[in-house]
């Protein structure tokens, strides 16, 4: 089997170092494979998704990926046009995959209960899964971009668009994952304001009458949000659109205690998978050696999962992820009083030393 590797930028490529040798461990005979994205795709080919990248994340089995964003020969990304920002090398490649659905899991270790910016009794128990639409929405709708009014003003404009079947498919894989864990699903949208979030609101009820034994609920964004961080373990599965997803799975993070925590699968219509933390790459931190790893580690732990339909070893990366934090290790993100603190190689190191005592005993 071909793994893609792609560091992408910032702490992307030292968080992916981490969940490399976690793989190789996890996988000795995969054949990994490295390939630029983001900005790296920009300075070694000059587009955020070099020919070479899609072509190998085309014909392998499963990615890896960092995180991809930065100013681009001192210029912020911000300001680029779309197709010189490297974020558009990451989108792109969903878009090109069809990777449609990304499972974006909040859990809390319960040794990170004291690094939550909730209290205790709040979060205990903190076991839900944000699944993101991440072909649609405002990221790909068309019309965009920033164009002049008749009366020479300037007007950006972007298009939050779903068809029909588009929203069928996210609402089928949510049902899906529902029925494999609390049978609980929250339906997010703005149905209360946007047509499109309507048709939203209206397909997901529709296709919940194939999945009776889910319990379906509707919760319109602002107080999807309110909720969350009101009584976040009311949540078993939030299925919600492409920005809605990237907005709350961010502030699930903080939930767990870091952000550096949060693992996240892409998947579209067969098992070949997209594998990346939720976080960016972090610029504050970059090159520093102190980025929480886990994230991307746990990442891994979803590909044995979704990609390869290992669920023992799958079990054992996040077992082992939870007993470096039971013995103490912590990054600078989670530090507690008390605790070891390690950096990105040592958190790394530390894994590995638990899965090969895990598997010597
Ligand atoms: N999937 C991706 O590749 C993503 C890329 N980005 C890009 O990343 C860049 C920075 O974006 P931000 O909004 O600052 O988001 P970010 O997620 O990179 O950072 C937000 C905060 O979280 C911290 N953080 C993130 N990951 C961490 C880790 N593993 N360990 C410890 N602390 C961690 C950072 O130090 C920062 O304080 C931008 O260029 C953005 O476009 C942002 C989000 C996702
Ligand atoms: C390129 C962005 C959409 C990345 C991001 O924020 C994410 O995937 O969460
Ligand atoms: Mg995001």
């Amino acid at each position: 089997m071909t793994i893609a590797v792609m560091g992408g930028d910032g702490i992307g490529p030292e968080v992916t170092a981490q969940a490399v040798k976690v793989l190789r461990h996890m996988l000795p005979n995969a054949e990994l494979e490295w390939a630029p994205i983001g900005l790296a795709g920009i300075e070694a080919r000059g587009k955020p998704l070099p020919d070479e990248t899609l072509a190998l994340a085309k014909r392998a089995d499963a990615i890896l990926l960092g995180s991809v964003g930065g100013s681009v020969r001192g210029l912020d990304e911000a300001r680029l046009p779309r197709a010189e920002r490297p974020g558009t090398g990451l989108l792109d490649l969903r878009e090109a995959l069809v990777l449609f659905a990304n499972y974006r899991p909040a859990v809390l270790y319960p040794e990170l209960i004291g690094a939550s910016s909730l209290r205790p009794e709040v979060i205990e128990g903190l076991d839900l899964i944000i699944l993101r639409e991440l072909n649609g929405d405002a990221y790909f709708g068309e019309p965009r971009g920033i164009t002049t009014t008749p009366s020479n003003e300037r007007v950006g404009i972007n298009t939050i668009r779903y068809t029909e079947s588009e929203i069928e498919r996210i609402a089928h894989a949510a049902f899906r994952c529902a029925r494999g864990r609390r049978k609980k699903l929250c339906s997010v949208d703005k149905a209360n304001v946007l047509e499109v979030m309507q048709l939203w609101r209206e397909v997901v009820t529709r296709v919940g009458r194939d999945y009776p034994d889910v319990e379906l609920s509707h919760l319109f964004i602002d107080a999807a949000s309110m909720e969350l961080v009101r009584k976040p373990t009311q949540f078993d599965v939030i299925v919600t659109g492409n920005m809605f997803g990237d907005i709350l799975s961010d502030a699930a993070a903080m939930l767990t205690g870091s952000i550096g925590m949060l693992p996240s699968a892409s998947l579209g219509h067969d098992h070949r998978g997209l594998y990346e933390p939720v976080h960016g790459t972090a610029p504050d931190i970059a090159g520093k050696d102190i980025a929480n790893p886990l994230a991307a580690i746990l990442s891994v732990a979803m590909m044995l999962r979704h990609s390869f339909g290992l669920e023992d070893r799958a079990a054992q990366v996040e077992a082992a992820a939870r007993a470096v934090l039971a013995q103490g290790y912590r990054t600078a993100d989670i530090q507690q009083p008390g605790c070891r603190l390690v950096g990105t190689r040592e958190m790394g190191d530390a894994v590995l030393d638990a899965l090969r005592s895990a598997s010597s005993h």
